[in-house]
């Protein structure tokens, strides 16, 4: 299909990509955005955004007058050329003067606007990287296990600057329309028709723009996948924590090879648009240059006929330029600014995505003490993006004040199980009471509150100790007696003493200063998480897998003594920790299997036994 049917046409073609770009109605039913964004400029700064509308304002009445005032001058000097030596050059000065002036308060407000959108623009950056940070906090974590979510998070996120950039063209729109009707009106009293050649002589290149930039929305909105696997091999290909991975297998081709293949590819479906864009662009600008030339010739014929002035020559012809100069980039910002609502459209869509999990009206209040425990009730669970049940069947309770450990294979389920008491997903199947209600009568946040939990891949801030420590309860995380506490009960302690500034001291190696750790003095500092808050409920998910096997002993014996009374649930390989506990709950393919005691579990002989001694034969 040529471009012109497409064009005229206004079908869908489908690009490399596979995605059909959007047609021109849904373009313009994107600028349906436009009055949102603009609030969201307006709540950023009101006195900003009114200065800036302002100045704009003001600044679009400049050109005109400019015009008229050299109307005026170049009138005068015809008029004094004539008449040497008998009239007075004052009010020539004057004029000069006039234009003089005028031009340079039209500077003033150039530099006050531009000054007032880079503020703005600003502002308006770091509100919406807030009000991103706020909305992705609500979000449920299938939502982000997601990968459509995960492309529109990185759309939304990605388009910081050009919301700037938009912001700054849909105010220079309004300024540029302003001048534009100023214009016109002086245009009209000479011509109309003058105006209707200009309209027609620049629509190609409007038409010709808004088709590329819908393209071009096409090409990148269709790529969003691949530029995020783009950014994914850059950090990986050149960071701190893969170097170390890279260097020994020998890694870095295999990574850079796959970069360029996705960069070429993308590169060769870019630059085939730009070629196109920049051919078919010049073809339509010289359409507009003809339609200008035109309209010259007619106003100098008029004048050489003696119909206006020289003076009145230059107004109209300036008039003309400065309005085709206007009109085109009133029609090209146009699209842009279309272009720029699509890219908004996917910001908003972003922020209409709403959480599941949410708190009930009504919600009970969390119970403390709690009385009875957690029963499970058969729980069954399904990843949203997987057809298997990560746990199906499950019936048990976890009674108040005991210590439950679960054992079992990799990929058995116990994590999943963790998850669900915490609320991060809801059971697929079956449901989870808290003495004897469901999990979703109580407030989720409250919940969670009471609940806590550090699991095996928890995160190492690149913060200081102390924070790393406080962001168990990060309301507390000036009260220093407090995180030194915990870090004690964690032996914690131990690993910050040795480091040169302390709890002050960064840790990680991103930031300046840093000192990294090894993997059991991170796990240490983790602990302390748990020690921070006053959970009723405490989990551990094989945080200590990196602790050697006094450390690991020592830890759980501490976990036992100052946890006393409350529930706790313990994940662990290893069955010296395990048989700590209350109860242990054996768990297989997501499934119970074995459920008591230590001891009860050795006397049934199933599979905790086997497992047990063939850990303890591993150590004879
Ligand atoms: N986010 C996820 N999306 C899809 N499937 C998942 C996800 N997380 C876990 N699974 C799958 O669910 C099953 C249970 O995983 P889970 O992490 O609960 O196991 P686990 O018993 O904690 O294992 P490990 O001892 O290795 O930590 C596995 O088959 C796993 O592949």
């Amino acid at each position: 299909m040529s471009f012109w049917t497409r064009l005229l046409n206004l079908t869908k073609p489908t690009p490399a990509t596979g995605k059909p770009p959007l047609s021109v109605k849904e373009r313009f039913t994107a600028l349906k955005n436009i009055p949102a964004f603009l609030q969201l400029i307006w709540e950023t700064n009101r006195a900003m955004a009114l200065g800036s509308i302002l100045v704009r304002i003001v600044r679009a009445a400049i050109p005109l007058a400019m015009l008229q005032v050299a109307r005026l001058i170049i009138d005068e000097v015809i008029f004094l050329t004539q008449h040497t030596g008998q009239y007075s050059h004052s009010h020539l000065f004057n004029l000069v003067l006039i234009e003089f002036g005028l031009a340079i308060f039209s500077d003033i407000l150039n530099r006050g606007a531009a000054l007032l959108d880079s503020l703005l623009g600003d502002l308006l950056a770091n509100s919406t990287s807030v009000k991103l940070m706020e909305h992705a906090a609500t979000l449920d974590l299938d939502q982000f296990e997601d990968a459509n979510f995960y492309d529109k998070l990185e759309r939304a996120r990605r388009q910081t600057l050009s919301r700037t950039v938009l912001m700054s063209q849909v105010l220079g729109q309004m300024q540029d329309a302003i001048t534009m009707a100023f214009l016109a009106v002086g245009l009209l009293t000479f011509n109309p028709w003058l105006i209707v050649l200009l309209i027609i002589a620049v629509i190609p290149a409007f038409l010709g723009e808004s088709h590329f930039n819908e393209r071009s929305y096409s090409l990148v909105h269709g790529w969003t996948p691949e530029r995020r696997e783009l950014d994914y091999l850059r950090l990986t290909g050149a960071s701190d924590e893969t170097a170390k991975e890279i260097k020994i297998f020998g890694l870095s081709g295999f990574l850079i090879d796959r970069f360029r293949e996705l960069s070429d590819r993308f590169y060769t479906d870019n630059r085939k648009l730009a070629i196109k864009r920049a051919s078919w662009g010049s073809l339509f600008a010289a359409l507009g240059s003809a339609g200008y030339y035109g309209a010259y010739l007619f106003i100098i014929i008029r004048t050489v006929n003696g119909h206006i002035s020289i003076g009145d020559l230059t107004f109209y012809a300036g008039s003309f330029a400065r309005m085709r100069g206007l009109l085109e980039s009133i029609l090209n910002r146009f699209s842009s600014i279309a272009e720029g609502a699509l890219y908004l459209q996917d910001f908003f869509d972003f922020f209409a995505i709403k959480p599941n999990i949410l708190p009930k009206p009504n919600a009970r209040p969390f119970p403390n003490p709690i009385r009875e425990g957690f029963r499970f009730d058969n729980v069954g669970f399904k990843y949203s993006n997987s057809d298997k049940w990560a746990i199906r069947n499950l019936n048990f309770t976890l009674k108040a004040g005991e210590k439950l450990a679960l054992v079992g294979e990799n990929g058995a389920g116990k994590t999943t199980l963790v998850k669900l008491l915490a609320r991060l997903y809801d059971p697929t199947e079956g449901r989870i009471l808290l003495d004897g209600y469901d999990l979703h009568e109580y407030n989720p946040v409250d919940l969670r509150r009471n609940i806590g939990v550090i699991f095996q891949d928890f995160v190492k801030f690149q913060m200081t100790a102390a924070h790393n420590i406080a962001v168990g309860r990060i309301e507390e995380k000036d009260n220093q007696p407090r995180i030194q506490t915990s870090a004690a009960q964690s032996l914690a302690d131990t690993v910050i003493n040795k480091l040169p500034d302390g709890y002050n001291q960064m840790i990680g190696r991103r930031f300046a200063k840093g000192v990294d750790l090894s993997g059991g003095e991170w796990q240490k500092i983790a602990l302390g998480r748990a020690y921070m808050r006053d959970a009723q409920l405490l989990i551990l998910d094989e945080p200590t897998a990196a602790l050697d096997a006094r450390a690991e002993h020592e830890v759980f014996q501490r976990f036992a003594e100052l946890t006393h009374g409350k529930t706790a649930v313990l994940i662990s390989h290893r069955f010296s920790t395990v048989r700590m506990a209350d109860r242990i709950l054996v768990i297989e393919r997501g499934q119970l299997l074995e459920i008591g005691s230590h001891q009860e579990l050795l006397a049934l002989n199933g599979r905790y036994a086997e497992l047990f001694n063939l850990q303890a034969k591993g150590y004879q």
